[in-house]
């Protein structure tokens, strides 16, 4: 009997082709988990950030993207990226957004309509305007996916937990914890001993602030976490439905970033003041969210009891307490880190590999 010699078959299409935006501390650290075994089935066409983009040739390591980038002279336009995910034959073409940017997640309704997956750590569509929360909502219902598990709590099971609460019938009644990483952090460690300042240069160091941290100490980034929870769980709530409390002081609030970071030190003598008073109360600072059952919504600076839950968490830590119509005796908890790049960025792939 002759042998048959079979060609093995050469399949180059990948399963899911992707384009990177933003390749910043949470962007760099998809990378490296892109050039993983867990990652074996993506193949990453393009990455851009801000000023630059660069359409990847076959066979380019999602590792060298950024050097890629870096010697590229192409500037920013999202058409060529688009057109390499509909050139890449794949099953699934998925935009990955790891910006802070809000013009490009005004565009994420736009790419879910045309068929495109999102995934997306930026919150800027969903935890903003009214309006944009229904747009993505509408856009929805074409079929593709929104990966937005990284938008609250760095990737903790949260927005899951909620959607499976109300698919069997549950409703939220009320929302309170720490939603933010950075905020945890730097209140957990806040003793008086160090100026605040130079504890809010490490965080941003660790990569746990945002982009300009008084997105961060506005309680901005904060109230978009709890918008996007909210209209999870049914509260149609707009961004001005609020009440923030900043911890900028005036004077910092319209100056450029880099003259907010060139001048950190004014935030430590009202911090002092804040967390000797607290101390004095025998009580401890943290940033609290609140939703109550009436969807009104508060976040800002607590002084809470020592024994209170918030006053347990350590590093970045954020806890989500979920009081529901079933989970009513004791709210239901989420705890975990939140804020990291690492983290972040295992939630993206999470979700891409989700689609
Ligand atoms: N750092 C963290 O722990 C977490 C961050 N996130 C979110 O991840 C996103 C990224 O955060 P980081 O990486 O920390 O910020 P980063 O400042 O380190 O990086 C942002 C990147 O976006 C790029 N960029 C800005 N506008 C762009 C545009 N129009 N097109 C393409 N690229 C653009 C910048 O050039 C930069 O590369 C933010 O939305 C943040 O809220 C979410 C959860 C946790
Ligand atoms: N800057 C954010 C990062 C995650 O969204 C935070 O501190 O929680």
């Amino acid at each position: 009997m002759s042998a048959v010699a079979f060609a093995p078959r050469v399949d180059t299409a990948p399963r899911s082709a992707l384009v990177l935006l933003g390749t910043g501390v949470v962007g760099r650290a998809l990378l490296t988990l892109l050039g993983t075994p867990a990652a074996a089935s993506l193949r990453l066409v393009g990455a851009a950030n801000s000023r630059r983009q660069h359409v990847l040739p076959d066979g380019a390591l999602p590792g060298d993207a950024v050097e890629h980038l870096a010697r590229s002279h192409e500037g920013r336009d999202n058409g060529p990226l688009l057109a390499a995910l509909d050139a890449a034959g794949a099953t699934h073409k998925i935009v990955v957004d790891a910006t802070a940017c809000t013009i490009e997640a005004g565009r994420h309704a736009d790419w879910l309509a045309a068929g495109y997956h999102v995934v997306t750590a930026n919150k800027a569509l969903a935890g903003g305007q009214l309006a944009g929360w229904r747009a993505l909502q509408k856009a929805l219902a074409h079929g593709a996916v929104y990966g937005d598990a990284a938008t609250v709590g760095a990737g903790l099971p949260v927005l899951s937990t909620l959607r499976r609460l109300r698919q069997c019938g549950d409703s939220l009644l009320t929302l309170e914890g720490v939603f933010s990483g950075s905020l945890s952090w730097l209140f957990n460690q806040y003793d008086g001993s160090r100026p605040f300042s130079a504890l809010l240069r490490d965080a941003r160091r660790l990569g746990f602030t945002e982009p300009d941290p008084r997105s961060d100490l506005s309680g901005e980034d904060v109230a978009r976490k709890l918008l996007i929870i909210a209209r999870h769980a049914g509260f149609a709530l707009g961004s001005d439905e609020v009440e923030v409390e900043s911890l900028v002081p005036e004077a910092l609030r319209g100056v450029d970033t880099q003259t907010f970071l060139d001048r950190l030190e004014e935030l430590d003598e009202p911090l002092r003041a804040r967390h000797a008073q607290a101390k004095a109360n025998g009580k401890r600072l943290r940033y609290l969210a609140r939703l109550n059952q009436r969807g009104r919504a508060r976040v800002g600076l607590v002084e809470v009891d020592a024994d209170h839950p918030a006053a347990r968490l350590s590093g970045t830590d954020n806890q989500f307490a979920l009081t529901t119509t079933r989970y009513h005796a004791t709210p239901l908890v989420i705890q975990g880190p939140g804020a990291g790049p690492e983290i972040t960025a295992q939630a993206l792939l999470g979700d891409i590999l989700a689609v």
